[in-house]
């Protein structure tokens, strides 16, 4: 197997088929909905509040908003009584099964739910879309964390209508160093080796350090990029602002950080400061730009005939050209 990540591969350019890049539509279709970009911002504490999740689906983007200090039944009535769609996360324990039910009871039918754990090939997950889909069966379900072909098909297998691939690739991830596992280091090949069994969309989770590194991930078969730190650190970012040396920044911590857990318990993660880097609407057009970019250099019109590339490794053993025959 080839084993490459974001930083040795360099997409190869074919014949340019558009007059102007403005041409080029980086729109997606996920679940029921279409969007801008196949963007989202991670679901952490530090990169979006409710506010943020309002302007994201108002202004046609894909949103998930955090588990973590939220009444979800109030924010999907919420989002719902402003025409907005209403987009959530779950973990697996007593308490959210009690917010499906909650939810079911009042009517109330998130048009996307995913269920976010650290390994999300278990059980846990299992019983958990079973119960999503017998309580709420309009929903689409997003499962994961997962780094396997194997954990892709069983949760396919087990309903889940998109998977999320990504395990320790994150910029404030310390499970690699903490447990011996993961897919840091590795994430685009891990990424390509699940997309080769997936029949269902995958969002690549954690690892982008560069706007290419989107075209890269559809590239290597995910149809939505999840994306941390890249997001944090802007003027409306909810994390904490700290001055250091005349500069600003934002707080960005892990969800199993003891930032975010408030104790210090099976923690898998770290907090960082992110320089502040202005409105976040500004960088999501910059990405729409130099997405529209990467499909004119893909000699495409659309956002999926990025898929249709080659690419070189560079460096290392799987150092070479690689030919789409
Ligand atoms: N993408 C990634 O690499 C990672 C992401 N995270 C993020 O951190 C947040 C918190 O995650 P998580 O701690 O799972 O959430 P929770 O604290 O909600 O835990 C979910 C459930 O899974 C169990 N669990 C967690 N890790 C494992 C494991 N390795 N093996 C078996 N059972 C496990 C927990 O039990 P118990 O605590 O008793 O074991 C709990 O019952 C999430 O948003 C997650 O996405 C965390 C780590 C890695
Ligand atoms: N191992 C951990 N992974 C975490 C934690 N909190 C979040 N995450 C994952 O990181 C991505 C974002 O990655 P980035 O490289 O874009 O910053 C996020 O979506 C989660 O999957 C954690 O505490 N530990």
């Amino acid at each position: 197997m080839e084993i490459f990540d974001y930083d040795n591969i360099l997409l190869l350019p074919r014949k340019c088929r558009v007059e102007s890049r403005s041409e080029c539509d980086t729109s997606v279709q996920f679940g029921p909905r279409r969007f801008k970009l196949p963007v989202v911002p991670a679901n952490m504490k530090t990169v979006l509040d409710e506010k943020i999740a309002e302007w994201l689906a108002a202004h046609g983007y894909f949103y998930v908003m955090h588990r973590f200090d939220l009444d979800n039944v109030a924010f999907v009535r919420r989002m719902h009584d402003q025409g907005l769609f209403a987009s959530i996360s779950l973990g697996v324990k007593a308490a959210d099964y009690a917010t499906a039910e909650r939810l079911a009871a009042e009517g109330l039918m998130p048009e996307y739910i995913t269920i976010d754990i650290a390994h999300g090939h278990a059980d846990s997950v299992q019983r958990m879309i079973a119960h999503l889909k017998q309580k709420l069966p309009g929903s689409f379900i997003i499962a994961g964390n997962v780094g396997t072909p194997e954990a892709v098909i069983d949760l396919e297998n087990w309903g889940a209508d998109a998977t999320k691939v990504g395990i320790g690739p994150g910029k404030v991830c310390i499970t690699k160093l903490k447990t011996g596992f993961g897919t840091g280091g590795w994430q685009l090949s891990a990424l390509k080796w699940c997309a080769r069994v997936a029949t269902k969309p995958i969002i690549a989770d954690g690892g982008i350090r560069e706007h290419g590194d989107i075209a890269k991930s559809i590239r290597f078969g995910a149809t939505m990029v999840m994306i941390g730190s890249l997001m944090a650190g802007h003027e409306e970012s909810p994390g904490q602002t700290v001055e250091v040396d005349g500069r600003l920044y934002k707080e960005y911590y892990g969800s199993a950080s003891d930032f975010n857990k408030g104790e210090y318990k099976h923690v898998e993660g770290k907090r960082i400061l992110e320089p502040i880097k202005g409105k976040l609407a500004d960088t999501l057009r910059e990405m729409q730009e130099d997405l529209q970019s990467s499909i004119s250099y893909a000699g495409g019109r659309q956002l999926m005939d990025i898929r249709k590339v080659n690419y070189v490794i560079l460096g290392g053993d799987n150092a070479g050209e690689h030919l789409l025959m």
